[in-house]
C-alpha cells in the first residue's frame, strides 16, 4: 500500500452561524466568525489516497488526474464562493472546518474509487494554525 497527497488551495467566504440560534446566542458561541456580514479564509486542501502501483506506469495514480477530480468537484465549486450560499454540497451545513473537510471527503470518494484508488483522507486548513483531518469513520 501506498499514499500519495495532492495539495490545492481555495478561498472562500462563510460562517458559523445558527438560525434557530438569537444573534447573542451566535455571538456567544462562534464569536467573530459569526460576523452577520461574512469573513473570509485562504484555505488549504490536503486529498490523500492510497492504492498499489501500477507496475508498468509507476503511478498510483496520475497526479494530474488527481488535481482534475478535485478541482472539478471541489474547488471549481468552492473557490471565491460563499461555501454557506454558493457551494451545493454544503447547503444546510454548519460550515465549519470539520463539516466542510467531512463533506469534500464524501464528495470525493466515489471519484476516486471509480480510477480504482482509496481516498485515505482530507485535510484541511482553515488558518496556517487551524486544520482538521477525516478518514471517513
Ligand atoms: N472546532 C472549530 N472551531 C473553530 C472553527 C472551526 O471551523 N472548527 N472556526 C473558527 C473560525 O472560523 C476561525 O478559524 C478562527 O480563526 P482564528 O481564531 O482567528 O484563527 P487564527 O489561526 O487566524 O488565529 P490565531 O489566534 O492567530 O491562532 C473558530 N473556531
Amino acid at each position: 500500500m501506498i499514499y500519495i497527497t495532492r495539495r490545492e488551495r481555495f478561498c472562500a467566504a462563510h460562517k458559523l452561524h445558527r438560525e434557530d440560534w438569537s444573534e447573542e446566542k451566535n455571538e456567544a458561541v462562534f464569536g467573530y466568525c459569526s460576523n452577520p456580514n461574512w469573513h473570509g479564509h485562504n484555505y488549504e486542501l490536503y486529498v490523500t489516497v492510497k492504492g498499489t502501483v501500477n507496475p508498468e506506469t509507476g503511478f498510483l495514480i496520475d497526479l494530474k488526474l488527481m488535481k482534475s477530480i478535485i478541482n472539478t468537484e471541489v474547488i471549481d465549486k468552492m473557490d471565491h464562493k460563499n461555501i454557506n450560499l454558493d457551494v451545493d454540497f454544503m447547503q444546510g451545513k454548519m460550515a465549519s472546518t470539520e463539516i466542510i473537510a467531512m463533506e469534500i471527503f464524501h464528495v470525493l470518494k466515489p471519484h476516486f474509487e471509480q480510477e480504482n484508488v482509496q481516498l485515505h483522507s482530507v485535510k484541511l486548513y482553515e488558518t496556517e494554525n487551524n486544520s482538521v483531518e477525516y478518514f471517513g469513520d
